[in-house]
């Protein structure tokens, strides 16, 4: 018989009902990783990356989160991207909305409104707004040849593109370098031979979703949250943030589900395992629920989540894509049946469009994965 695929933040939504929000939640354990023998292979020894593969996979199997230095992405690249963005949002809303592209039903690139998106495991109704606006970018050339549509760039800010694509570039070589640490986690997990190269070939062509996001300051507030509580779709997410807020959902030893903060370390990035990578490992690793509680401070919080293999070329050919199987020991059985991107995020879209009462477009407008679904 084959395997429902379920979706890892459904199983857990019960879970995420631990508590009012709050800005002050005790640190959770969030490992720090220097991955620089990857980032930089011709300086790193077996030794290191045996040390960093084994790091990893202890973080992957317990919260999924890991803060990651030594990754290599210059400094003044994260600052022109910072800057860039903090002079985008901080520009007049009739300036933002020329950032709406004219298309916006077929994309989600562009600029959102603040408190346009609802984000809520419970799917409960009415659903929190979240208390952000956001500007979204997918990769700015076509790869091999294949389309895969164009990002909108703001005309009154001087040198806003390069910062966006310098910053994406880093990207998507930081989500390579992360590719070949999972792989190889999971190989040593589940004792199986795989080649390093195995999770990037398997979702190829797809590329990320960059979403730059804002947090205006605001009253702390007893009911809302900044973003609900949620599990992220893709692989996984490679989040850089300007200030704390950012919880997940643990469970203490009584099993009783808390919040717990994770910690903002200068420098790093905060990686997290997301629905489709935890799949993939026959539930080994872990896709934590998480979300982005009152942010107390009269600072907006400028985050920017980077959500791998999240956009698919226009000329998209079901045919061709890849299923992948739960990779598993020996004697051990799978989850789950052979799942792609596409059937991951299409079967959530139908999933929260039944539940919500909306329909499949209106959900993945909610989602705001459109272009992963454009070509279906
Ligand atoms: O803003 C943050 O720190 C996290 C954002 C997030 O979890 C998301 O957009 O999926
Ligand atoms: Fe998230």
């Amino acid at each position: 018989m084959s395997h429902q695929i379920s979706m890892a933040s459904e199983h857990r939504a019960e879970e995420a009902d631990a508590g009012p929000p709050s800005s002050s939640s005790p640190p959770a354990t969030v490992p720090e990783i220097d991955i620089s023998c990857f980032a930089f292979p011709e300086k790193g020894s077996e030794r290191c990356r045996e040390e960093v593969v084994c790091q990893a996979l202890a973080a992957c199997t317990n919260l999924g989160f890991m803060n990651v230095v030594g990754h290599g992405v210059p400094q003044p690249i994260i600052g022109g991207l910072l800057e860039a963005l903090s002079e985008f949002f901080r520009s007049s809303l009739e300036q933002k909305e020329t950032c709406v592209p004219s298309s916006q039903n077929l994309t989600s690139r562009g600029y959102t409104h603040y408190k346009a998106e609802e984000v809520d495991v419970f799917l409960t109704r009415p659903r929190p707004r979240a208390l952000r606006e956001a500007f979204s970018f997918g990769p700015a050339d076509h790869q091999n040849g294949r389309p895969f549509g164009t990002n909108t760039y703001p005309d009154f800010i001087p040198d806003f593109r390069p910062c966006i694509d310098a910053y994406y570039t880093e990207m998507e070589r930081l989500e390579k370098v992360m590719l070949e640490i999972f792989t190889l986690a999971l190989a040593r997990a589940s004792r199986q031979p795989l080649d390093p190269g195995y999770l990037q070939q398997q979702i190829q062509p797809n590329r990320g979703l960059m979403k730059a996001v804002w947090y205006p300051a605001c009253e702390p507030s007893a009911k809302d949250v900044h973003l609900g509580a949620h599990s992220d779709w893709s692989p996984f997410t490679i989040l850089l943030t300007t200030a704390a807020g950012l919880e997940v959902c643990v469970k203490s030893e009584e099993g009783v589900a808390q919040w717990r903060s994770v910690p903002v370390i200068p420098g790093a990035f905060t990686i997290n395992v997301a629905d489709l990578l935890a799949c993939w490992s026959n539930d080994r690793f872990v896709s934590c629920v998480h979300r982005v509680a009152n942010i107390v401070s009269n600072e907006p919080r400028i985050s920017v989540p980077y959500f791998s293999t999240k956009i698919m070329p226009l000329d998209f050919v079901e045919s061709a894509e890849k299923k992948v199987g739960c990779i598993c020991a020996p004697g051990e059985r799978p989850k789950y049946e052979p799942l792609s991107v596409r059937d991951y995020f299409k079967r959530n879209f139908d999933m929260y469009a039944s539940k919500s009462g909306g329909t499949t477009v209106e959900v993945q407008k909610i989602g705001g994965a459109y272009d992963a679904l454009q070509s279906i």
